[in-house]
């Protein structure tokens, strides 16, 4: 659906020039949830905005449902940009119309007649979960029931492609929650193609099929959600991981363990899809003359299947806890020896 290829953007500043994109390759299916993560400044918003020609390239080439972008006519880019809406951290709604007209508004602009807008109207309130305040202005909404407005807009037209510029990071955790939801649901029912930009791994983890990760205007790693989780390369993506594994007392309780603990050993098991479920804790006790004691888990969902990472306490003889870790590699699972005491 979309193909990235050499992308560059390069910023004149009264500083000299500023990269902000540099040489990304990158191809996005039909029907993906995919996200793009990276710390304030790697080039997320730049690269984001090239895709519907907010921001023009430097260098390189932007294919869209089969047509380059950067060899539209504006009248062309115009229809082009129908099929590749987006929405936006802060909603960008027009304050002085209600929600009903808010939704309209695209379809004025796409010369829609007055009675389909009506019609249409109705039916993005009721995908978004927003009967009952068509009426409302903006001011009257909560954060979450704005960026419902703002995703019901951007679907109007029947776009392709929806993206989304950090499209939660003004919401609590449980209205993201709510709307990354909402943008799954209509992902599944539409078969819209999402890219997302973000800086939180909890977005990725919860919706996202792929991901990449960028750092400086390049993208660092890319792959299936799951897979990056379960081998990340770079030192970046390790400490994004962390954000969805480790919980932010984690690391104290494992400190204040292993000061209490004389013996055995503190291990770290990461469990990546259908590995999740299994009765791994329950078998190692059975087989093993070792006490287990649980630390600390978490087993969070993907879109492909569970992950998460539990923190576990063996104890008994040296060759003992030995075997029962050798037990757990051979049920591929990934171990890590957080400390031998
Ligand atoms: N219009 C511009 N003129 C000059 N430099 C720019 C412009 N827009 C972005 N940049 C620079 O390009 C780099 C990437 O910025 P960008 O906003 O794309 O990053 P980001 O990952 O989206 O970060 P954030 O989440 O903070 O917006 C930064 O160094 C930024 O200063």
């Amino acid at each position: 659906m979309i193909t990235l290829s050499s992308l560059k953007k390069i910023f004149n500043t009264k500083d000299g020039q500023v990269t902000a994109v540099n040489n990304i390759n990158l191809t996005i299916n039909k029907g993906e949830i995919y996200g793009i993560i990276g710390y304030s400044g790697a080039g997320k918003s730049t690269l984001i905005r090239m895709l519907n020609m907010l921001e023009r390239p430097s260098e390189g080439t932007v294919q869209v449902a089969g047509k380059n972008l950067s060899e539209l006519s504006k009248k062309d880019l115009r229809l082009a940009r129908q099929e590749i809406s987006m929405i936006f951290q802060h909603f960008n709604l027009l304050w002085s119309r209600t929600v009903r007209e808010n939704i309209a508004f695209p379809l004025e602009i796409a010369g829609v007649p007055k009675e389909k807008r009506k019609e249409r109207v109705e039916e993005l309130i009721k995908l978004v979960g927003l009967e009952g305040r068509g009426g409302s202005y903006p001011s009257q909404l909560s954060g979450g029931q704005k960026q419902r407005v703002g995703i019901a807009r951007a679907l109007a037209n029947n776009p392709k492609v929806l993206l989304c510029d950090e499209a939660t990071s003004a919401l609590d955790p449980k209205t993201t929650d709510s709307i990354l939801d909402l943008l799954v649901d209509i992902n599944q029912k539409l078969g819209l193609t999402i890219v997302l930009i973000t800086h939180e791994m909890h977005v990725i983890r919860k919706i996202c099929h792929r991901v990449a990760v960028m750092e400086n205007g390049s993208i660092v790693e890319e792959g299936p959600v799951l897979e990056v989780f379960r081998h990340p390369t770079q030192e970046m993506t390790k400490e994004f991981v962390k954000q969805v594994t480790e919980p932010e007392e984690t690391k104290e309780t494992i400190k204040h363990l292993l000061e209490e603990t004389k013996t055995g050993k503190i291990v770290q098991l990461t469990f990546v899809g259908g590995d999740a479920e299994k009765p791994l804790i329950s078998q190692l006790i059975r087989s093993f003359e070792v006490d287990i004691n649980i630390l600390q888990g978490k087993v969070s969902q993907t879109q492909n299947g569970p992950y998460g990472a539990l923190f576990i306490h063996i104890d008994g003889e040296v060759s003992e806890v030995e075997k029962a870790i050798n037990y757990i590699v051979g049920k591929q699972v990934n171990v890590e020896v957080i400390s031998n005491v």
